[in-house]
């Protein structure tokens, strides 16, 4: 685990030391859009027209916001105009690499042994931490946005007029009340458990713990009468919080100490999980292997050992 400082990596676990004891997220660097026509986007700089085979995609199996990304890419039927990189689940002192591993597949731009290099190969300064996913413009060999939030947005129309699967998962009249749930899930659940998770100080634990739990119980009371969060209708806003629930279980329960209920115990939101699961295309992006190799053996200031544990077992089916 480490960043770049001015282009050169550090082997270094998160600061909680200077904010209390608190995991503080930092904001993505990366904010270019690629759009129909090349303009630009909400953020960012023109000159990311969609186009079949121009663009590449880094990821990790492993991680919730990657996977947004990749659960798009396939709802969309993007797999043959946007090519893929998997990185190799451990993420230790040089970062996320492409070492040999069931399911990694190498980066075609520099063979790249470590993510790290794709970012000084277009930055060859630049500072903070290397993250997936990553969108690739492989025209411009520049790093397009590295935001997990904006690219599921851009592969949700960018490409429609190319070939894309049909399917708006950010309509138009439902916008503000997809972006209301969204500012509700990220900070309690989505970031909640990591927050959790990479507390060093006790209360700061037990405050983000019960923040969870209470955004849990609040979404299973609104999955009561309704099969998605909002309009009744699959959204973004159920693609963000699934990529979270379907590793609730399996990692964020013992891994994090998000031990208050498991998943399983709501049965509305564990139904609601396995119905999306079970959707054309999602599972295959789901690798548990990944997922659990990741956490437990990547976190060793949380896992010193590095065992991964072999249950618990899920029954996925519908
Ligand atoms: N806000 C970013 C967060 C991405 C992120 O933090 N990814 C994690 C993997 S789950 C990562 O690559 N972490 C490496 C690090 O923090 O050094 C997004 O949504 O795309």
């Amino acid at each position: 685990m480490g960043l770049l400082v001015d282009g050169n990596w550090q082997d270094k676990w998160y600061d909680t030391k200077s904010t209390g004891g608190r995991f503080v997220r930092k904001e993505s660097q990366f904010r270019n859009w690629i759009t129909k026509d090349g303009q630009a986007g909400p953020s960012g700089e023109a000159g990311f027209k969609a186009e079949k085979g121009r663009y590449h995609l880094y990821i990790s199996l492993a991680c919730p916001w990657a996977s947004r990304v990749l659960m798009v890419r396939a709802l969309k039927g993007l797999e043959d105009m946007i090519s893929l990189s998997i990185v190799h689940p451990h993420m230790l002192e040089n970062g996320w690499t492409f070492a040999d591993y069931p399911g990694v597949i190498k980066d075609p731009v520099i063979d790249a042994d470590y993510l790290h290099q794709i970012y000084t190969h277009v930055d060859p300064h630049y500072t903070g931490r290397v993250t997936v996913p990553v969108l690739y413009d492989l025209e411009k060999d520049t790093i397009v946005n590295n935001e997990s939030s904006d690219i599921i947005r851009m592969f949700n129309e960018a490409f429609d007029d190319l070939g894309a699967k049909d399917g708006n998962f950010y309509p138009e009249e439902l916008q503000a009340e997809i972006d209301e749930i969204n500012d509700y899930v990220y900070p309690n659940i989505n970031n909640g458990v990591y927050k959790t998770g990479f507390a060093t100080k006790q209360e700061v634990y037990e405050e983000e713990v019960n923040n969870v739990f209470t955004a849990l119980d609040k979404l299973e009371e609104r999955l009561e009468d309704k099969d998605y969060l909002v309009g009744n209708q699959f959204t973004e806003a159920d693609i963000r919080l699934f990529t979270t629930l379907i590793r609730f279980d399996k990692v964020y329960f013992g891994h994090f100490k998000c031990n208050i209920r498991q998943l399983v115990d709501y049965p509305n939101l564990w139904e609601y999980t396995r119905r999306i699961y079970n959707m054309d295309g999602v599972k295959e992006t789901v690798n548990f292997d990944h997922i659990q190799q990741h956490y437990y053996y990547s976190h060793d200031t949380i896992n010193p050992n590095g065992i991964v544990p072999v249950g618990p077992e899920l029954d996925l089916s519908l």
